[in-house]
Parts: structure tokens; sequence; C-alpha cells
């Protein structure tokens, strides 16, 4: 191991300390210096508005301590961030050095770090993992290259990438990565217990999750992976990604994630503030449209028994009769041969310019009557929501970059109403197509236009061991032939019968930081087997708590998307499993959640 490296780690550990003593006193002096001046400004008292050489000096006085006042925030707002970086970096300084040629000979060594963290004279001592010139360390290529920054590609040879084990101020490993990424350290990693919420990836993002990471050029992604290839690690790993792009006008409330319950929002949550970045909002998709039809003053209780889809195509349809409701001269505004949307569009224009529109939406039209006209019934408040958003040409601001994990759960609706809702919204949208537990499959990409989106496929199977892989790949439908593990072929998985479950268990023996998942067929059954392991955690669709250590009980529906140590799936030969339609979706689902054991139980 390098002299110099393990040199270089010190200064750079002993300048973070250091660093961190320095801003921390810098802080406590500023908010001393805050206080003094609430104080100085209170004793100074009143305005004096007297005369007119009077005014001039108190607004001058006023001015002076503003600037004061800005000048002590933003001070205090740079040496906050300062100090939550090198508090970040302070366990792990970087991970990954690129020793680069930019043409004049002059070999430049730039470290690679979840944060950039600069010197005084802002010479940069470890550069962001989304900086631009980290991309050539990702993608992978070495000898001459180029990567793009400000739109301009930026000739450079890469002479050397190397990966960094590090643990404070020890230098634990260095890996030459000169093929794939750190394979060695990848592994390691993998081959690490789970006993709690995702973890970040950062130092060992493969050249393909980069590519998706990193994809600018389409306002919509679309990404089809297989179980375990990465799809909800890459979509936080983007997230932090598009921050840092945009950081001079984003914040996270500019974002939204749509998850599929509140327990796998836990399960993500501390990922992005692993990485530095504030927690963004999170949700579910029911919860999503509750609040939208709030809004329009609407409540919505369910998506179920909704005619988003025969609505979207009557939209586009000519509609002669005036929509039952509206004012006869709005819809005369356009002739009979314009679509629906675009005639109520123009009414809803015309109605404002004219001061007729209706205050309450909700008001605006006879829906049941509309609904009856339209051969439609009855109108639910999720169609009348639908129906709004396409009427009054709706355009959300709220949110800039929306990204929805486990997409093949979503309906045809669903797509319908996202394309709608978020027209001029960047989404990335990640699931795995055999994934879905019941209904039919949707393509996702016939709701976009194809010529904003870029679909991208993940195929390498990260989480679990070469025979979990092997033996969950044999229900992958079309995907069987495609998924590639990369970890070492681990044990086979076993069968027993679920009447032997407490055996099965009592011969697991548990690490304190292992996890273990019993996986059922529906809520009833895990419920019941809750009760018989009372010290085991019960996973429910609104729980505000993830995988713990131990033992873990849920419905298949909850346990996608997690993973656990060792898995146990019981009722294996249940109709649920051996379901014409569903079955092998649920067995290929249920299988890839162990990462070292599988067992199933008949
Ligand atoms: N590049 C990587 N480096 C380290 N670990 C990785 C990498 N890619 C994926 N993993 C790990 O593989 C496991 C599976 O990742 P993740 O849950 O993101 O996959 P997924 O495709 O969303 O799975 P599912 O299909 O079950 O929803 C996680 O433990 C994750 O940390």
């Amino acid at each position: 191991m390098g002299q110099n490296e393990a040199h270089h780690l010190q200064v750079i550990y002993q300048r973070l300390t250091r660093d961190i003593d320095r801003l921390t006193t810098q802080l406590a002096d500023l908010a001393q210096s805050a206080r003094s001046m609430k104080q100085q400004l209170n004793s100074e008292g009143h305005l004096d508005l007297g005369t007119f050489s009077d005014q001039l000096e108190t607004f001058a006085s006023i001015e002076a301590n503003n600037r004061q006042i800005d000048t002590l925030n933003a001070r205090h707002d740079t040496a906050v961030t300062r100090l939550k970086h090198a508090k970040l970096l302070l366990p792990q300084a970087y991970f990954a050095k690129l020793s680069l040629d930019f043409g004049d000979d002059d070999l430049e060594e730039l470290y690679l770090g979840k944060v950039g963290y600069t010197d005084e004279n802002t010479r940069d001592l470890v550069y962001d993992w989304r900086s631009p010139v980290a991309d050539a360390y990702y993608a992978n290529r070495t000898g001459a290259t180029t990567y793009r920054a400000n739109g301009r590609d930026i000739p450079v040879t890469i002479k050397q990438r190397q990966q960094f084990v590090i643990d404070h101020d020890h230098l634990l490993q260095v890996v030459d990565t000169d093929a794939a990424i750190g394979d060695p350290l990848l592994l390691e990693v993998l081959a690490s217990n789970r006993s709690g919420g995702l973890q970040e990836i950062t130092a060992t993002i493969q050249q393909e999750q980069n590519a998706i990471i990193r994809e600018s050029r389409h306002p919509i992604v679309i990404v089809d992976g297989v179980a375990g290839s990465g799809k909800t690690s890459v979509l936080l790993q983007r997230v932090a990604y598009q921050l840092y792009r945009h950081r001079d006008s984003w914040t996270p409330a500019d974002i939204l994630i749509l998850t599929p319950n509140t327990a796998f929002s836990r399960y993500i949550r501390g990922v992005l503030p692993a990485l530095g970045e504030a927690e963004p909002l999170s949700t579910t998709y029911l919860n999503l449209i509750q609040s939208w039809g709030q809004r329009f003053g609407l409540t919505i209780s369910t998506t179920a028994d909704n005619h988003l889809a025969e609505l979207a195509d009557r939209l586009q349809q000519p509609y002669t009769q005036t929509p039952a409701g509206l004012s006869q001269r709005a819809y005369d505004q356009s002739n009979d041969r314009v679509p629906l949307v675009n005639r109520m569009q123009t009414a809803w224009r015309w109605l404002n310019a004219v001061n007729l529109a209706p205050e309450d939406l909700t008001d605006w039209l006879d829906w049941d009557q509309f609904g009856r006209d339209l051969g439609i019934t009855p109108l639910t408040t999720y169609d009348q929501l639908y129906l709004l958003l396409n009427f009054t040409a709706y355009q959300q601001t709220v949110t800039q970059a929306l990204f929805v994990d486990e997409a093949q759960d979503y309906g045809p609706d669903a797509w319908l109403f996202i394309a709608t809702l978020f027209q001029k919204t960047a989404i990335t949208i990640v699931g795995d197509h055999r994934q879905r537990l019941s209904g039919q499959a949707t393509t996702i990409s016939d709701f976009f236009d194809p010529d904003q989106t870029a679909q991208l496929r993940l195929t390498t199977s990260y989480r679990a061991t070469g025979q979990i892989t092997r033996f969950f790949a044999q229900f992958a439908g079309d995907w069987q032939d495609e998924i590639s593990a990369v970890q070492e072929e681990g044990i086979a998985p076993e069968i027993g019968s679920t009447s032997a479950l407490s055996r099965v268990l009592a011969k697991q023996s548990l690490s304190a930081t292992q996890s273990l998942g019993i996986i059922t067929p529906t809520a009833e059954i895990a419920a019941e087997l809750a009760t018989q392991y009372p010290a085991a955690q019960f996973l429910k669709e609104q729980a505000f708590h993830t995988v713990r250590p131990g033992l873990n009980i849920m419905p298949l529906a909850l346990a996608k998307g997690l993973e656990f140590d060792f898995a146990v799936v019981t009722h294996w030969q249940s109709a649920f499993y051996t379901d014409p339609q569903h079955g092998h979706n649920r067995r290929y689902v249920a299988a890839s959640r162990g990462t070292k054991g599988l067992t199933l139980l008949n």
C-alpha cells in the first residue's frame, strides 16, 4: 500500500478534524455575535424620525445593521455547510482517485468523495462524485477519452484509476481498477449484512447504473431492471445527482418520490442524508391524488373503478353536445370538429377572460349528467380530478423532478394522471415488468413522448448469491436468460414444509446484525404468524418502521423492494404461488428477497 497514499490520507484527515474544530468554534462565535447584535438593536430602541436629517441618519443606521446581519447570515450558512461536509467526509474522506493527463504531461490526481471539499484557496481536495470529471471514473474509461462539462467535451487521458477502503485516518485497502469498478470491493460490500434500511452505493456504482444516474438528455427516464439490480439504489443516487446538477435552483422540496407504501418510504429513508442531501418528500400514489383532489375541492378515497383510460380516449374526440352544466356561450367559442379537451380548454380560458369562471371548480359541470351523457357512470371524484386537470390545462409547478419506484404496480390510470399533471417535470421511473403481483401489465413508455424518453435496462442482479439468483431467475419469464449474478455461488435454496417453520427458524442462528424475512402470501397469514412470534417485527402497509435485525414478518406485497440476509417463504405450493397468471411473478419476487439464504416452505 503506497506510503504516499497513507500520508495523503493523514493530511486530509487532519485538515478535516481541524476544520471541524475551527468551524464549530466559529459557529458558536457567530451565534454570540448575533445575540449581541440583537441586544444592541433592541437597546437602540425607538426610530428617530423627527427632522429630515434624523430620518436620514436612522435609515443609514438601519441599512448598516441590515448589511451586518446579511454578512453574519452568509458566514453562518457557509460555515454550516462546510461543517456538514467535513463531518460527512471524516469517516471516509474519499473512495477513489483518478490520475489524469490534460495534455500538458503534468499528472493531476483527483480524489473522489461523497461531497466536494476545498481548502481555503478553493483548491479542490476532494471532488464530488457527481462532478463532471467523476463520470470518467464511473464510465470505466481508461486511456484517451473525454468527459462533458459546461456543454463542452474535455479531452483527457486517464492514466490510472484507484479505489480505496478507508476508515477515518486508516487506509485499509488500495485497489487498481482497470476493469470493472472495484469488483473485489463490490463483492465485499454485497456480502455484508442487511439489517436495516437501504445503503448508499456511491463508491461502487457500476457502469450501467452510472449511465442511468447521469442520463441528462431526456426529461423522462424509464428503467426496467431485474430483481436486485439496484433500481431503488440508482433512483436515490439519481435524486442526489439531480440536486447537484440543479444546486443553484432546486432544493429537496422540488423533488417527489412515489413509493408503494410507508414501510418502503422508511426503508429508503437515510440514503440521501448519507449523501449529504436533505430527505426529499416521498409519498404513495393514493396520497398524491388525494392531496391534489383536495386542492380542487374533491375528496378521493380510492382509485378503484376509475374511467381514466376511457376518458383519455374521449378527450381526444369531438363532443358536439354542450357538457352538462357548462354555459353554451363558453362551449361555442370553438366548433364541433375540435376534440373535447381542446374545446373545454378554450371554454375555460373564455370564462376566465369574462370573469365567469366558477369559484368552486367542483360546481363547474353537472358531473352526474355529464357522466351519463358520456355513457360513463358514475364519474368518480378521481375521474373528475383527471377531467379538471385536462379541461383547465393545469400545470403543476411544485415538483421539478418526480421519481417513481416499483413502477410495474401502477395501472394505466396512474400513468395517464402522472403524464397530465407532471408535463413540465423531469420524471424517472424504475420497475421490473416481471414483478407485477396482480392485474394486467402496462407498457409504461406508451404514455410518454418517445422523443423525450430514454429507456434503459439493468440485467445484473447484485443482491443475492449465485445460487439464489439462478433459482429466482427460473420464474422471471423473458428475463430468465438475461439475469446475471455477480456474487459467489453460496448455498442452494432449501425446501421444507410450512408446518416446520419453527424448526427452520430454530436452526437459523442469526448474528446481532442479521435479518430474516418471513414472507407470507397474505396480510392475514402474516398477522397470524406475528401472534405466534411476538418478538418478531410485523410489517404493515402503514408501518413507520422498516427491516430490522432478527425476525421480520410480512405479506409478499410488502416484501417487494426489501431484502433480508435470509428469506423464508411460506405456502410456496399454495394457489397463490401456482396461480396460472401471476404465480411465476410472485415466486420471482418472493425468492429474490434473501441475499445469503432462501428457504421455501410448502
Ligand atoms: N453498485 C452497487 N454497489 C453496491 N451495492 C449495490 C450496487 N447495486 C446494487 N447494490 C445492492 O444490491 C441490493 C439490491 O439493490 P436495490 O434494492 O436497489 O435493487 P432493486 O433493483 O431495486 O431490487 P428490487 O427489484 O427487489 O426492487 C442492495 O443491497 C443494494 O445496496
